[in-house]
């Protein structure tokens, strides 16, 4: 699944101001409330209410007791199930936000109503309404639709006795003998025969079960109360007033709802589950199966079902079992929606703070939240006691500057540096010599590509074969074109050793060697805590991606920008990297390759340097990216047909 589509998926709720629009009796919604409709602010089942406050009462009438069940046995003794019910669920608070979530058609009587539409089609499938409520197709006749004997339906009754099996499938749809003389009475009968018309739900009134499933008490508007019918959760489950109708159950039932999760959560079953989310032991396939098939309205009305058993002090196997299941699934669910919320507003940080380039983020393969404690940078920052000087000494006074100017662009050894499409012309290691800020040309100058920044489409993802997270282009990158610039902190050499040591206990390195002049450079670049995108750029023994050294306003030959271009056209889709070991000579590029000596200060990228050695690291490094192989040297998972099997 494309995160996009995970964020719509987790965003389905229902505005509250544009009621669902239905075109046509096509299905709309093909089922339920599931975890897919769930909005993440509308998660907890007990979270706290407020708003309006009202108080369910209850006519002793309507109490009927459960019958123990025979058939079936649960694991769970409720010691408190004895208490007076009413000293259990004082107060029911209902949520002024579920209240303006309920879309309304006034009727003339004052109540609201939902549609719900009747089409020919025996598959229960529920489609909302444009009043905002919800349309179902009904079956015809024969089907699985339950209606009740008018005086054996309790209205909001808070036993939970079962629906009598000989019920079940008898007076689906309250014909024109029962139905009474109301307007909508021949619509109605004619749908038992030609089942494509629309019935309006007026409420929910009632949860009850039939053997071990779910039946909603549903009063249809403009029928008589004894014209109910007790409707399986395939039939209402899209349906506004079902989420409203539970939620007040749940609230309802709250006492008995936590005692049950608390001893789901102590089950076997449950802590099994957990400890293998935990432990990364299931595949992110069989989590994501895990959330389709989560259905948070069985696991709300299993909940109250079984609440109404514990009062009672009964059991039912079935029930528990599945809710044991879909509470485990809610597990796995609630650490993928944390995630892609994190995942989220990591983006838009980024983002907000990248000026130029456009970044989507996301994790197809597991559950891990983006990198922490990571502060993006739009340019470097220097370290406590060493300065980045930004008054270049001179500028050009040449105005267009271009390739028969002799301005700054020609100290890249003595040629411009970029093309009329601002592409670079230089060899892999020639320095860039951008015009500065006492330039006298303008900042549309062909000569100052790095300093306006990248104009890429990227996306950072997790990678599948534990190299952490890495960066792929949405767009061409065409053969020169500048992509963007490693940002870091400048440190010295000797806090680079430190944090260099640090670095490889984990087996990851963010530490970029400013050596381009001489491999005695004091400076170091250190992505790890400040940085930008380009410091989750992976390596790669075939590299589409160089680094150059740039100079703009810093003229301190120790202290060079680098930029990333492009090595070749590069496609959408492609991961972009660089050879954190590429070092070239006056005339060539080459790979550094690790000798059998330690660096001390751990690993480290090295930029295409002017001819000086680039010093090499021997990993010592473990962690789920880097791998140690055999030879102590950090195994290479770049996957290119000339690998050298180890990058540092
Ligand atoms: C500059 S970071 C790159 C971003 C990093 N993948 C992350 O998740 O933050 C360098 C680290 O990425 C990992 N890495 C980069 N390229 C790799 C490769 N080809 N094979 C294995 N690990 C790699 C190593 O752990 C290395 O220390």
């Amino acid at each position: 699944m494309k995160q996009a589509k995970i964020f719509d998926f987790f965003n389905l709720s229902p505005p509250e101001s544009s009621p669902p629009v239905r075109t046509s009796k096509t299905k709309q919604r093909s089922k339920s409330n599931t975890a897919a409709e769930r909005s993440v602010a509308s998660f907890d089942l007990c979270q706290p209410l407020n708003g309006i406050v009202k108080r369910l009462s209850l006519p002793d009438s309507c109490v009927e007791k459960e019958q123990p069940l025979t058939d079936d046995e649960s694991t769970e003794i409720i010691s408190s199930a004895n208490k007076p019910f009413n000293s259990i669920v004082p107060i029911i608070s209902v949520k002024v936000e579920r209240a303006k979530e309920r879309s309304v058609t006034p009727t003339p009587n004052g109540n609201s109503s939902a549609k719900l539409s009747k089409s020919k089609t025996s598959n229960l499938s529920p489609v909302l309404s444009s009043t905002g409520g919800c349309n179902v197709d009904l079956p015809a006749e024969g089907s699985s639709i339950l209606a009740a004997k008018a005086n054996v339906a309790p209205q909001c009754s808070n036993d939970s006795p079962s629906i009598d099996a000989k019920q079940l499938g008898k007076n689906k749809i309250p014909n024109k003998s029962s139905a009474g003389g109301s307007g909508s009475k021949q619509k109605r009968r004619s749908t038992t025969t030609t089942p494509q018309k629309e019935y309006t739900v007026e409420a929910i009134e009632d949860i009850q079960r039939v053997g071990n499933s779910p039946v909603f008490f549903v009063k249809w508007l403009g029928y008589a109360r004894e014209q109910n019918t007790w409707e399986p959760l395939s039939n209402v489950s899209s349906c506004l007033m079902l989420d409203n109708f539970l939620s007040d159950q749940l609230a309802w039932w709250q006492y008995w709802v936590e005692r049950i999760q608390q001893k789901v959560k102590q089950s076997d079953n449950y802590l099994t589950s957990k400890q293998t989310h935990e432990n990364g032991s299931k595949t992110f396939q069989e989590i994501l199966l895990e959330h389709k098939q989560y259905d948070w309205n069985e696991l709300r009305a299993d909940l109250i079902l079984m609440s109404k058993l514990w009062m009672n002090q009964q059991r039912n196997k079935s029930v528990w079992q599945r809710i044991v299941l879909n509470m485990c699934r809610e597990l796995s669910f609630t650490k993928r929606r944390d995630q892609l919320e994190q995942l989220h507003r990591f983006e838009n940080h980024i983002n907000a703070h990248e000026p130029t380039l456009s970044i989507v983020v996301e994790n197809e393969q597991d559950l891990d939240a983006p990198p922490s404690n990571f502060i993006y940078l739009r340019a470097n920052i220097s370290a406590e006691g060493i300065s980045i000087p930004n008054d270049p000494p001179v500028g050009c006074e040449c105005n267009p500057c271009n390739g028969r100017s002799s301005c700054c662009g020609k100290l890249s050894e003595g040629r411009f540096a970029y093309s009329v499409k601002k592409r670079l012309l230089l060899r892999p290691g020639a320095p860039i010599f951008e015009c500065n800020k006492k330039c006298a040309c303008g900042p549309d100058c062909l000569n100052r590509v790095v300093q306006n920044g990248g104009k890429c489409k990227l996306t950072l993802f997790k990678t599948s074969n534990g190299r952490g997270w890495g960066v792929r282009t949405n767009a061409v990158i065409y053969e020169g074109q500048y992509i963007s610039e490693y940002c870091g902190e400048v440190i010295s050499y000797d806090e680079a050793e430190k944090r260099g040591r640090e670095y490889d206990a984990v087996g990851r390195t963010y530490l970029f060697d400013l050596d381009f002049n001489d491999s005695d450079n004091p400076y170091t670049l250190d992505a790890a805590r400040y940085g930008n995108v380009t410091r989750f750029f992976n390596h790669s023994c075939d590299p589409n991606c160089g680094i150059w050294s740039v100079w703009i306003d810093c003229l301190d030959p120790y202290l060079p920008r680098l930029a990333f271009f492009a090595l070749r056209r590069i496609e959408i889709g492609e991961e972009l990297t660089f050879n954190y070991h590429a070092q070239v000579t006056t005339n060539n590029v080459s790979n550094d390759e690790p000798q059998d000596g330690s660096s001390g200060g751990g690993e480290r990228m090295k930029a295409m340097e002017n001819g000086a050695d680039a010093s090499s690291g021997n990993s010592r490094t473990s962690g789920n990216a880097s791998v140690l192989n055999t030879k102590g040297v950090t195994e290479c998972r770049c996957g290119s047909a000339n690998c050298r099997k180890f990058i540092f």
